[in-house]
């Protein structure tokens, strides 16, 4: 199994680069386990107490479990991702039953952040925008597609996402084999990456 890590700030565009990617490629043959999946479930508080967490800080994250799927992906097994919900702020309870593939790819804000974690991926990503064009595009996802108003938006960023990125995200940039230009969709370098995948496929 070839386990790529795809890391970078929020709005850096990961999910639409690993959309990109996967489109031409077979799932039986590609998975994908997204970060976001292992927000620790939060469900003992109410919805007022979680839009108070920092949902930037690692601590934030269930590393011990993101490490048990990849090592259970890794010896063949099958396991249940939990589906989360920006608009609750929580896990909902269901999980997708993810099966390994030759090739699964992980995604997300903080993954290259533990060194454990960092020490399970064949190639570690970094995609990169700059701070002005991921705030833009952040304050069109979290209205359109995560229920958020202009407010909320900016008072999170200027709280946690600015620090938290300039603590625990850009740094990793350092532990990246390969980093990803994307003020701009950068067809090369997605091709450049699925030709990785393509010849491991083969
Ligand atoms: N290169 C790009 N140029 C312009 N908009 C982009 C680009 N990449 C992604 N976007 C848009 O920015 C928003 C955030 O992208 P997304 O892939 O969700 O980022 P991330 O997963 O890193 O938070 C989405 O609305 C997406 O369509
Ligand atoms: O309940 C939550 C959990 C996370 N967030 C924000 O999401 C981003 C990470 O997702 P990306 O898709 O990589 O942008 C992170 O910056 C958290 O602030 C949230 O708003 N609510």
């Amino acid at each position: 199994m070839l386990i790529l890590g795809i890391a970078g700030g929020t709005g850096c565009g990961k999910t639409t680069v690993v959309n990109t990617i996967l489109k031409e490629l077979s799932e039986s043959d590609v998975g994908v386990i997204s970060q976001d999946s292992y927000y620790k479930d939060t469900s003992h508080l109410s919805y007022d107490e979680r839009i108070k967490i920092n949902f930037d800080h690692p601590r934030s994250i269930d590393f011990d479990l993101l490490k048990e799927h990849l090592e259970y992906l890794k010896r063949g097994l099958s396991i249940e991702q939990p589906v989360y919900s920006f608009v609750k702020h929580n896990r909902t309870g269901d999980t997708i039953k993810t099966h390994p593939r030759k090739v699964m790819i992980v995604e997300g804000i903080l993954i290259l952040s533990h060194p454990d974690i960092r020490e399970l991926f064949d190639i570690k990503i970094f995609v990169h925008a700059d701070s002005d064009e991921r705030l833009i595009r952040r304050i069109k996802r979290d209205i359109n597609e995560r229920g958020r108003d202009i407010d909320e938006v900016l008072s999170r960023y200027q709280t946690t996402l600015k620090p938290m990125h300039q603590q625990f995200i850009e740094p990793m940039k350092e532990y990246a084999d390969l980093i990803i230009p994307n003020n701009k969709y950068n067809t090369v370098a997605v091709d450049i990456v699925k030709t990785i995948i393509n010849e491991r496929l083969q």
